[in-house]
């Protein structure tokens, strides 16, 4: 061991030495803090009979105040109780001009001395953004009061794990590239972790992006796009901690597990769990329960069971810019026609129509549906002041039920199947009275209820994030900027959409979000460099750019039978656990093979995650494509990769997420002709 390590060995001793002192602290004020609240809670039983209401709401709030600051206490010492395990993972000694150099230790979160001098600085500190955009030399950073330049002079990485230094680099060129590879090459068992020790300068950059009110990240497989939004929503959380919580904040998934893949992050990072809500969620939630309605997952699961034309071009259409900007078209359409003002006489005097007519186009910053009661109310009076008397309750009734008459429509879903007629295509709306709706059809339905009806936005969301971008369409986004006036965070993939009839790329978001910053990523952290090499091959990206780091070439096995290819599989499976990695993702195309598959296999270890699993389990997980994104394995293998079964463009964004889901090694099984877009 050299003097540095030396030297940094016992600087660590000290500072756990710190943390032990500080944790004795807090247990001591913890302690306290129980003792004063048994005390009051005694005071206020035997002394009950003398207090007033006054006193009574005062003393509730003492022991509120003292049971919170309890409560903080007891989560600072969860916080310093984990940096005790890894107290720091980098240091940077800068000097700022004209001052003398000071080392900067980085952790995740921040700590302290008696004197309130920093020992260790939260990695989301203004200083601590040095860390991952400058190597030695000139550097900078900016506070709320302004730039700060220096120099650094040092710049050290540590792997320190149960308090034990594992290793430390000596940054001189090359800034984290050692530690990345160590981590990327690792084996993974468990759900999605944090990246804190080794973000790179750009992903830096759109995680500190203060000013973007929508930011969009578009990212090839593997580009870190949802570990980077997390750590975007934890640095929102520390910079604006006075106003935004974490119960603020939505995240829209994909499904319950991928949320729960995702669920350990933002903890690691010391934040509380995240709301998050499923689309589907959001629009039971939005149509009040009226509306029984197909699921994406369904939807998708229809595409993939059989080629149906008619199905595909109604979701081309409702995926579709001009769907969007007919069904505005429309909405004006109503607004001007379908009111047809007809006489309405309250006793011997007859309203004047272009009285009722002016009336509906002085509230026609209501929405229609609501304007009837406006416009009533308006008749009532004028009748009123025109009869100086007053009305009788039926006469204020017949008021009120003959305006809306005067309209076309009183139900949305009416209206939606008239807009069908209305843009010349009624075949493009496939609904009978009672049956569920197309998922094509649920966020148009909405938007037509918001505009008509009005719903009440979120307004108590702060930050929405929105993963899977490139899953959702323009008439959602219509529906999530309505609905959502808050800052945003969207991110996704083009390559990986599950429905190539309905996909969005960032500029159809764009359009969207004119005030959008976007940020495309291309380098992939995930796979291997021959593991990329072949998904590329299914999807080509010329911009995709893999991290230099090597493995197995993918294997593509063919088998004689069905039979043969599932005791193929049924071999790697057995081999499996002896092997150096964790996490093994059989993915199918379809449930029912997934399920096929999983009954083949017969093992009680192996788990099928299926569209209504809620939890991410470990080990090895049978599933689909559809449900397996967003997730990674070590170990990838995809059965009945065969011409038959690949062949449509779903099938290829199918075949193309699934095998872009292995970190370490991939193989594809198949029995008869391999597909061809596999193809070298
Ligand atoms: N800077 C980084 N340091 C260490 N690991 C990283 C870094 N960036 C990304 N990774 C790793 O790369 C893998 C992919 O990250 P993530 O799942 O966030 O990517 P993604 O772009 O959302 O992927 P996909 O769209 O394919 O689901 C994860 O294992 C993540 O930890």
């Amino acid at each position: 061991m050299n003097a540095t390590q030396q030297e940094e060995k016992e600087y660590l001793e000290e500072i756990k030495e710190k943390l032990t002192l500080a944790i004795r602290r807090i247990d001591g004020s913890v302690r306290q803090y129980s003792e004063e609240l048994r005390e009051k809670k005694e005071y206020i039983h035997e002394h009950q009979s003398g207090m007033d209401d006054a006193d009574m709401v005062a003393a509730g709030q003492s022991i509120d105040r003292m049971a919170f600051t309890g409560e903080a206490a007891v989560g600072q010492k969860r916080k310093l109780l984990k940096l005790g395990q890894s107290p720091y993972f980098g240091r940077i000694d800068f000097a700022p001009r004209g001052q003398d150099t000071m080392p900067v230790y980085i952790g995740v979160y921040s700590f302290m001395d008696e004197n309130r001098r920093g020992l260790i600085y939260d990695w989301r500190a203004p200083v601590s953004s040095m860390f991952y955009d400058f190597e030695l030399g000139d550097a900078s950073f900016t506070t709320p009061s302004g730039v700060v330049k220096g120099t650094i002079d040092r710049k050290r990485q540590y792997k320190i794990r149960d308090g034990r230094l594992e290793f430390m680099i000596e940054n001189d060129v090359n800034i984290h590239d050692d530690v990345l590879q160590r981590e990327l090459a690792k084996s993974s068992d468990d759900k999605m972790k944090n990246i804190v020790a080794t973000i790179q300068r750009d992903q830096n950059a759109v995680i500190r992006n203060e000013t973007a009110p929508v930011m969009v990240i578009q990212g090839v497989a593997g580009s870190g796009k949802t570990s980077i939004a997390l750590h975007r929503i934890a640095f929102l959380l520390y910079r604006y901690r006075e106003t935004i919580a974490a119960k603020d904040v939505l995240i829209i998934s994909p499904n319950k597990v991928f949320a729960d893949y995702i669920s350990n992050v933002l903890p690691e990072l010391g934040e509380e769990h995240i709301p998050e809500l499923g689309m589907e969620e959001l629009a039971a939630d939005l149509l009040g329960h009226r509306y029984q309605f197909q699921t994406f997952f369904e939807q998708v699961s229809a595409l993939l069971d059989s080629h149906n034309a008619a199905f595909i071009e109604r979701i081309r259409f409702k995926s579709s810019f001009e769907f969007l900007s007919q069904l505005n078209q429309y909405l004006l359409h109503v607004e001007n026609t379908y009111f047809t003002v007809t006489e309405l006489r309250v006793g011997n005097l007859t309203v004047p129509l272009p009285f009722l007519l002016a009336r509906f186009k002085t509230y026609h910053r209501v929405p229609l549906l609501k304007r009837f009661a406006l416009v009533a109310e308006d008749v009532r009076t004028y009748v009123r002041n025109a009869t100086r008397r007053k009305l009788t309750g039926q006469e204020k009734s017949r008021i009120g039920e003959a305006i809306p008459r005067m309209f076309r429509f009183h139900q949305v879903l009416d209206l939606y199947r008239d807009f069908f007629r209305w843009a010349g295509r009624p075949e493009l709306l496939r609904h009978n009275h009672g049956q569920p709706l197309e998922y094509a059809d649920v966020f148009a339905l909405i938007y037509l209820h918001m505009r008509l009806e009005g719903i009440g936005t979120y307004a108590h969301v702060k930050h929405l994030l929105v993963d899977e971008m490139q899953d959702y369409t323009p008439v959602q986004y219509a529906v999530l900027s309505r609905l959502f006036l808050c800052n945003k965070t969207i991110l996704g993939d083009v390559s990986q959409t599950v429905n190539p009839y309905s996909s969005s790329s960032a500029e159809a978001i764009e359009r969207v979000f004119p005030e959008a910053d976007v940020v495309k990523l291309y380098r992939s952290y995930r796979s291997t460099v021959e593991i990329t090499a072949f998904t590329q091959r299914i999807t080509p990206n010329p911009h995709i750019i893999p991290l230099e780091r090597h493995g197995q070439e993918p294997v593509v096995a063919g088998f004689a039978s069905e039979a043969d290819e599932l005791q193929g599989i049924q071999r790697l499976v057995a081999a499996f656990p002896g092997s150096e990695n964790q996490s093994m993702g059989i993915i199918c195309k379809t449930l029912r093979q997934a399920e096929q598959v999983h009954a083949a296999l017969d093992a009680a270890s192996i788990y099928l995650l299926t569209d209504e699993s809620t939890l991410f389990k470990e080990g090895i997980i049978i599933t689909t494509a559809h449900l397996a994104k967003g997730l990674e394995f070590d170990v990838v293998i995809v059965p009945f990769a065969s011409a038959q079964n690949y062949k449509t463009e779903v099938d290829k964004s199918m075949l193309y997420v699934a095998c872009t889901r292995a970190m370490h090694q991939l193989t594809l099984t198949h029995s008869g002709p391999v597909t061809g877009f596999v193809s070298a």
